[in-house]
């Protein structure tokens, strides 16, 4: 199982590093642009082996996409990220172009890969891959939700204080400060509503919380953050190598579903050997669609943006 991760930034080498430790795939390739940038954080990953007890090869290239031939999945992380005050929407000049080339670079090596979109506004980039490749649309999927959905999780055992295993939670919807929706009313605490646990207004204060994850983040680090992205893309990746069958959140592209159509947003859908297995409409109330909907008009404003 071979995993190339474009762009040896944060979020692409603490990815790199949580595949390695999950130790399921036999090699990642990690590229950048940034010359020795790659190699020098595949060699430092590669130097934890020993210590963390994994046999994955990791290796870096200073732009040279040859060495990602053959990649069963690829990730893309590289563009850039914003900073306090900035929202996702506005990287979409300068990450637009990045994500394209990118995606084309790595089909040339690697038509077979399934992509995993990360870089923001993430919708909307992975809407942008549909648009430019000819890929079916199970092989294009965009992480937001899975990040998302954890952060949820963290805010839902916060409240309640609970250990975060106890909880489970799911964020559907654009991946953005304003389009996320916490599914508040589906959270369970080891099966039992967390309504059961928390007042309304404080199960309100969690999905505000939740959905502004990002910004907290990058208003304490003056840059986005990169641990959690890490690890969730780790787990998406790890879900379709070992064609788990696990059900994420992720971007996926829409023909009807939830009655959207022409968008790429959240969504639970089943991840295996060939990626988007399928998506999975789940029940919404009327509070819960209409929230979905206004959500989608978001994305879909930002879609406009691009020039395809
Ligand atoms: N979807 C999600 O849930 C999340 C998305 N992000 C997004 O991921 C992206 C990366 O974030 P960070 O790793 O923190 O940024 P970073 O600045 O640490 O790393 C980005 C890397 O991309 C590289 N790069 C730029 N253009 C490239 C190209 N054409 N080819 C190859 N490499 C190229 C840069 O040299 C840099 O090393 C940002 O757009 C950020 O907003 C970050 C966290 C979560
Ligand atoms: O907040 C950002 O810009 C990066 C990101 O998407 C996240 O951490 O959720």
């Amino acid at each position: 199982m071979k995993v190339t991760v474009v762009g040896a930034g944060a979020v692409g080498a603490s990815c790199a590093e949580y595949i390695a430790i999950k130790d399921f795939a036999s090699e990642v390739v990690l590229l950048d642009i940034k010359e020795g940038v790659a190699e020098g954080k595949a060699m430092d990953l590669m130097q934890t082996a020993s210590l963390n007890g994994f046999d994955t090869r990791i290796t870096g290239t200073t732009n040279d996409y040859s060495k990602t031939a053959g990649s069963d999945i690829a990730v893309i992380t590289s563009g850039i990220p914003r900073k306090p005050g900035m929202t996702r929407d506005e990287l979409i000049g300068i990450n637009a172009g990045i994500v394209k080339s990118v995606a084309s670079s790595l089909l040339e090596h690697s038509p077979d890969t399934i992509l995993i979109v990360v870089s923001n506004p993430m919708d909307t980039m992975t809407y942008l891959v549909h648009k430019t490749t000819d890929l079916p649309k199970n092989r294009i999927i965009g992480m937001g939700g899975a990040l998302d959905s954890a952060r949820f999780k963290y805010r839902l055992a916060e409240a309640m204080e609970a250990p975060i295993s106890d909880i489970d939670g799911m964020v559907i919807g654009g991946h953005s400060d304003k389009g996320m929706v916490p599914l508040t009313r589906h959270a369970t605490r080891n099966s039992v509503k967390v309504s059961e646990f928390l007042t309304p207004e404080r199960l309100e204060q969690v999905a505000a919380d939740t959905k502004v994850g990002g910004a907290t983040l990058t208003k304490l680090l003056g840059t986005s953050a990169w641990y959690a992205p890490g690890a969730a893309v780790s787990g998406l990746v790890q879900a379709i190598a070992c064609d788990q069958n696990k059900m994420f959140p992720c971007s996926a592209l829409l023909e009807g579903e939830y009655g959207l159509n022409d968008i790429s947003i959240g969504v639970p859908v089943i991840l295996g050997k060939n990626g988007i297995e399928r998506i999975v409409e789940i029940e919404l109330d009327e509070a819960e669609m209409a929230k979905m909907k206004e959500s989608a008009e978001g994305v879909s404003a930002t879609n406009g943006l691009l020039q395809v």
